[in-house]
């Protein structure tokens, strides 16, 4: 069984987030190398019995989307690769199907997974050559196959190994053993331990000539495809091809228990997390404070750039995977926010990542020193306004501050909007949306 989104003949469309520009400046700067067809395996027919969950891991979802997602999508970014299969278990079709058309992932060929991984490689490899009907497809040149569950790969590590495999016929990552392997006996002694330095853990992702892979698995054993867990090892031993090995960053990691789950989340809102954009309206005292929330945050690791709106030029920003400050002062600002709000929804922007919108009110009114005066039906309309964001994938979040002609306390105000800036934009936690905190 198979299932084609888009066009799998056609040269790939960028990604989501994947511009044409970046296509293009890579052609140009002559980062783009690979003139000949490459695509890429993603066995997903796993149940995952190992992170103790009854959804398989792939399937598993942080930030709103599913784990299987963000590797597609990983791949989708690379313009050289020209189509990505995923070979799901049969049961898990329809959802599959789901995830792709909910976020937009194109050139996909979804494949019905094996019993065991190698089976499941093995089906999404022919299906590259041949069509469900055994018509033949344009087989690509160099077949990359990447675990489903491995969600970050850099397109520099992979352009390493699709090169290497051209070369050698085969490549595959490595990283340098965590603890050293030992062999047992069989009343559970020690028999030997190997060398940890001759030794490195197989990786993903690998690199094959399509022809190697494919005459490998059509050689190899039932019993290699019962309990084999190494495609390297099948394409020396039935096509005598030698692997290039090449070490790879620790971020290739293997989603395999349920806290590397948590782990894959931390790493993707690391990655969301490194920029905001400060919107002030164009107002002096705005500014003002924006440039300091500017200086306060880049010390705290955070790329900041302030504009007075997002239109004209500005409206740039919204394409970029920032997240968003609304400097308001005085008045019921609330309207800016919607405005930010209805810009991002406009832009699609949340479509794969949650995307944090800070509203900070900054009050400068006199008679308000003691900071407590309530702000009118403000909180009401922030938490209806955040309620319905949340369902866009939309986190709104807003700080209130005071303003102080005292230096030091209106700097320490200002430190503090900055720090709870970044805390929110890092957590993105669903539970604070709609809360109005006081800085
Ligand atoms: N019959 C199978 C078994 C595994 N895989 C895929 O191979 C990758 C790596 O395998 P592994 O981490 O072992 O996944 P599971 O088999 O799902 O996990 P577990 O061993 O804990 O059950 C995963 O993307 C998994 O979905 C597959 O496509 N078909
Ligand atoms: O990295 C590997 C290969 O070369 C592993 O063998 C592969 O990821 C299979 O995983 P598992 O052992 O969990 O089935």
């Amino acid at each position: 069984m198979q299932e084609e989104t888009g066009d799998m003949a056609r040269p790939v469309e960028p990604g989501h987030f994947s511009t044409c520009e970046s296509r293009l400046d890579k052609h140009i700067a002559g980062l783009c190398s690979v003139d000949f067809p490459v695509a890429v395996v993603l066995p997903a027919g796993g149940s995952g019995e190992r992170t103790g969950l009854l959804t398989p891991k792939q399937f598993c979802t942080f930030l709103n989307r599913p784990l299987i997602s963000y590797t597609i999508q990983t791949f989708e970014r690379v313009p050289w690769i020209q189509s990505i299969v995923v070979v799901v278990a049969k049961e898990r079709l329809d959802l599959m199907m789901d995830i792709i058309h909910r976020f937009h992932h194109r050139n996909v060929l979804v494949v019905h997974g094996g019993s065991t991984r190698h089976r499941s490689i093995f089906n999404g490899v022919r299906a590259l050559g041949e069509g469900e009907d055994g018509t033949a497809r344009v087989k690509p040149k160099v077949v990359i196959i990447h675990d489903a569950v491995r969600p970050f790969v850099e397109e520099d590590f992979l352009l390493k190994i699709t090169m290497a495999a051209k070369e050698q016929g085969a490549a595959g990552a490595i990283r340098p053993l965590v603890s050293t392997v030992i062999a047992t006996t069989l009343e559970g002694y020690l028999d030997h331990s190997l060398e940890r330095t001759k030794y490195r853990a197989s990786e993903m992702p690998q690199g094959f000539i399509y022809d190697v892979i494919y005459q490998a698995y059509q050689r190899c054993s039932e019993s290699d495809f019962e309990f084999g867990t190494e495609c390297l090892h099948l394409a020396l031993q039935y096509c005598g091809t030698n692997a290039k090995l090449i070490e790879g960053p620790p971020t290739l990691w293997k989603v395999t228990y349920k806290r590397d789950l948590a782990a894959a989340e931390s790493i993707v809102k690391e990655t969301l997390s490194q920029s905001a954009c400060v919107v002030t309206g164009g107002s002096a005292q705005a500014t003002e404070l924006a440039n300091a929330l500017q200086r306060s945050m880049s010390a705290l690791d955070m790329e900041v750039d302030v504009i007075s709106d997002l239109i004209g030029d500005n409206a740039k920003s919204l394409s970029k995977e920032w997240n968003f400050i609304q400097v308001s002062v005085n008045s019921s600002c609330l309207s800016e926010v919607g405005k930010t709000l209805s810009a991002l929804e406009e832009a699609d922007r949340a479509l794969l990542h949650p995307v944090v919108i800070i509203w900070v009110y900054l009050n400068v009114s006199e008679n308000d020193l003691s900071g407590n005066e309530p702000m009118g039906g403000e909180p009401a309309a922030m938490m209806e306004l955040a309620t319905g964001a949340k369902l866009g994938n939309i986190l709104v979040y807003g700080i209130q501050l005071h303003h102080s002609k005292e230096t030091t306390l209106w700097g320490r105000s200002v430190e503090r909007v900055a720090q709870m800036s970044c805390a929110l934009i890092r957590d993105r936690s669903p539970a604070l949306t709609g809360q109005l905190l006081q800085a």
